[in-house]
């Protein structure tokens, strides 16, 4: 299957930023040609005449088996969130309603442009996640979110630790690679306060030894900090440091309460550190210390979360959030729109080790792509607007026409063609009536 998209102005990202006013070829799953007035015939060509042509927004830390629970756990600080919505409605899923939530959570974020995630799943159903991932087309890191500690974690949650790392790896040789290898496993211990040190410690052996990423939260809520730094005697990061969860494989959401000394680390190491500005500011948990980090040259990513902390999954309400909020305490010059861009393509891409192949539109790389249109009243004017102000300040996602994942077009003129939109919103409400009966919570 070969596509041609054409007479685009194609945001590269490559490493001099070019913006060119051309098309793109795409064979197969890669970029295979990208210039003016490319002659190449195609299966299917795709008029992008005055429309931008971008890399796929890349999220690495999102929740699909949250989506569900959106709207369901409001105005509570993050350790309550878990304790009292979350945690319940999580241990109350069923493997129909895992696979509805992911589907729900997928559709959003093809309808605005993000075409990879890194995702934590829950405890249970795990294959259901991975199956609604690989059923959509998305490109996605994902695993079974991992709990073997903690007095308020429900029964239904919590694993042993060997259960934990066993269902685990039996999951990481079933789908790691999967997809044509759109599909990678993580290993997701959930945060410190609710995994033992020996889960930690056996996380860290098993990711080296199956070479994947590690994907957990950390620092993101004082209360979390403070109990961590009782159980362990350390700061959060230092101890995550000390059992060798930090360096280049590991994605941490959050970072936001830190020392001078922890940011070091994280920065030093390479540690890839998810910003979600809409959710740490909903939880009350905290504004990171990003244009800080930045300048220590630590690797950084932009990302929604789960939708019950945000509560959408919408890559560009993130990207002008994370160039705003930190602006009055740094200076309007903080987080410039290009930088922004960045974070939420390169960055992305780096956090899912998958820096040479996808994050920008080059050849040679994967055809993860969004066509977003200019033709709205508030992206216009255009005329000596940069690309990346409209990108971050003025899209909504609602502009994106068309989104491309690995060469396939998920979406077409709005319409998602690897989910039925119509079957997800019905069984999604369906499910969650369902859980609300068993969660025993007030929906
Ligand atoms: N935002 C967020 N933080 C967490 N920390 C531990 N679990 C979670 C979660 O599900 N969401």
């Amino acid at each position: 299957m070969s596509l041609l998209i054409k007479n685009g102005i194609i945001v590269t990202m490559n490493a001099g930023r070019e913006i060119i006013q051309g098309d793109v070829y795409v064979e197969g799953c890669r970029i295979k040609a990208i210039g003016a007035a490319l002659t190449l015939a195609a299966d299917k060509v795709i008029d992008a005449a005055g429309q931008l042509v971008i890399p796929g927004l890349v999220q690495p830390h999102i929740h699909l088996c949250q989506t569900l629970f959106r709207g369901q756990a409001d105005d509570l600080e993050l350790l309550d969130w878990l304790k009292q919505k979350i945690w319940p409605l999580e241990a109350a899923h069923d493997a129909q309603s895992i696979y509805y939530s992911a589907l729900l959570g997928i559709g959003e974020l093809f309808k605005g442009g993000t075409t990879a995630i890194v995702d934590m799943a829950t405890v249970n159903h795990t294959e259901s996640n991975f199956q609604a991932i690989y059923d959509s087309g998305i490109r996605a890191v994902s695993g079974k979110c991992m709990m073997d500690f903690g007095t308020d974690v429900p029964p239904a949650l919590q694993d042993t630790t060997i259960n934990a790392l066993e269902e685990s790896t039996e999951l990481l040789e079933k789908w790691h690679g999967a997809g044509e290898g759109r599909i990678s496993y993580a290993f997701t211990p959930r945060f410190a306060v609710s995994c033992t040190e020996e889960l930690l410690t056996k996380t860290v052996e098993l990711a080296n030894k199956y070479k994947v990423a590690i994907h957990t939260h950390a620092s993101e809520n004082r209360s979390e900090v403070e109990y961590v730094q009782k159980l362990t005697g350390m700061r959060n990061i230092l101890y995550l440091d000390k059992l060798g969860l930090t360096g280049p494989s590991l994605i941490l959401a959050h970072c936001i309460h830190l020392t001078n000394e922890e940011m070091a680390v994280l920065a030093n190491s390479q540690t890839n550190i998810v910003h979600c500005p809409s959710s740490n500011l909903k939880l009350g948990s905290g504004i990171a210390k990003i244009p800080e980090l930045i300048d220590q040259g630590a690797a950084v990513a932009i990302a929604a979360d789960g939708a019950p902390c945000n509560n959408n999954l919408d890559g560009f309400m993130e990207m002008r959030l994370a160039a705003l909020i930190q602006k009055p305490f740094y200076g309007p010059t903080a987080m410039p729109a290009n930088k922004v861009f960045e974070l939420a393509t390169l960055g992305g891409a780096k956090a899912m080790g998958l820096s040479d192949q996808i994050g920008s539109i080059e050849q040679g790389k994967k055809a993860d792509i969004a066509i977003v249109s200019l033709g709205d009243l508030r992206t216009t004017p255009t005329a000596g607007v940069s690309i990346y102000t409209q990108l971050v300040y003025q899209v909504q996602s609602n502009q994106v026409l068309t989104t491309i994942v690995n060469g396939q077009v998920v979406m077409e003129n709005r319409q998602l063609t690897t989910i039925n939109e119509t079957e997800v919103r019905q069984q999604a409400n369906q499910a969650v009536k369902r859980i609300a009966a068993r969660a025993e919570t007030v929906i």
